[in-house]
């Protein structure tokens, strides 16, 4: 199992401090940064693609500092906020668009295998005809093209109906078994653990909170 650490990880734009003192460990398992709009979750994936460079601090793939990001990137894999696909385009023509950068090719096999993983059975399907948790699903399964062992999804419930936060939440817990995933929400309903209680812990950034194992931590 890879690991990914960030220690004492600060981050910000132009002068304006948005993270501080971030010390996270992802060592499989599901990983939620659970925070109010504007806290920082985004940021912080954003941080974890290696999207922007940390303004101090350091990430440590397995053990090494990371200088240079390329081998990392290979088993990485990373859902944005907003993801566009083209409407007209198949569900297994858009699977094998997104293979292709990754300089893989697909077969038929494949791409009812990737499509399986996320609950969308029908390969031919346009996905213009998609709804918005559907495409979530999509997004979910291109992420997963190489089969990455650290994947960062930002807000993978966003917009989804409550059976449709239920099923990506299971999806997200069976594919966690032998990676780790990232992500972030505004609710905690669409973590594993609804019930769990924050408990306050060391501070990474203002009204961020994280769960790790079914634990939420507070950060101040
Ligand atoms: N490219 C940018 N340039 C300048 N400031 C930015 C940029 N991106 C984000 N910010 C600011 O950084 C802060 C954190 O934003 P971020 O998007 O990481 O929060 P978030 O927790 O993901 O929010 P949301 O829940 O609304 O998606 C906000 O104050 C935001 O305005």
């Amino acid at each position: 199992m890879d690991h990914l650490e960030l220690r004492d990880v600060h981050q910000g734009y132009g002068r304006t401090a948005i993270l501080k003192h971030v010390n996270l460990h992802l060592a499989g398992g599901v990983t939620g940064l659970l925070g109010r709009n504007g806290a920082g979750k985004t940021t912080l994936l954003k941080t974890m693609a290696t999207l922007i460079p940390p303004t101090s601090g350091t990430l440590i793939y397995n053990g090494t500092p990371m200088d240079d990001p390329a081998v990392y990137r290979q088993r990485l894999g990373y859902v944005p906020q907003h993801v566009e696909f083209y409407p007209h385009w198949s569900a297994r023509k858009t699977l094998r668009f997104f293979a292709q950068l990754r300089g893989q090719r697909l077969t038929d096999a494949d791409v009812r295998g990737a499509l399986d993983t996320v609950g969308l059975p029908d390969p031919g399907l346009r996905v213009g005809a998609y709804s918005g948790g559907m495409k979530r699903r999509l997004a979910l399964a291109t992420a997963l093209l190489g089969d990455p062992s650290i994947l960062v999804v930002d807000e993978p419930t966003a917009g989804v109906d409550p059976d449709g936060r239920t099923l990506i939440r299971k999806i997200l817990g069976n594919i966690s078994r032998d990676r780790s995933v990232v992500l972030s929400t505004h609710t905690r309903y669409s973590l594993n653990h609804p019930k769990t209680p924050v408990k306050p812990s060391t501070a990474v950034a203002h009204g961020l909170y994280k769960v790790a194992g079914g634990v939420l931590r507070r950060r101040r």
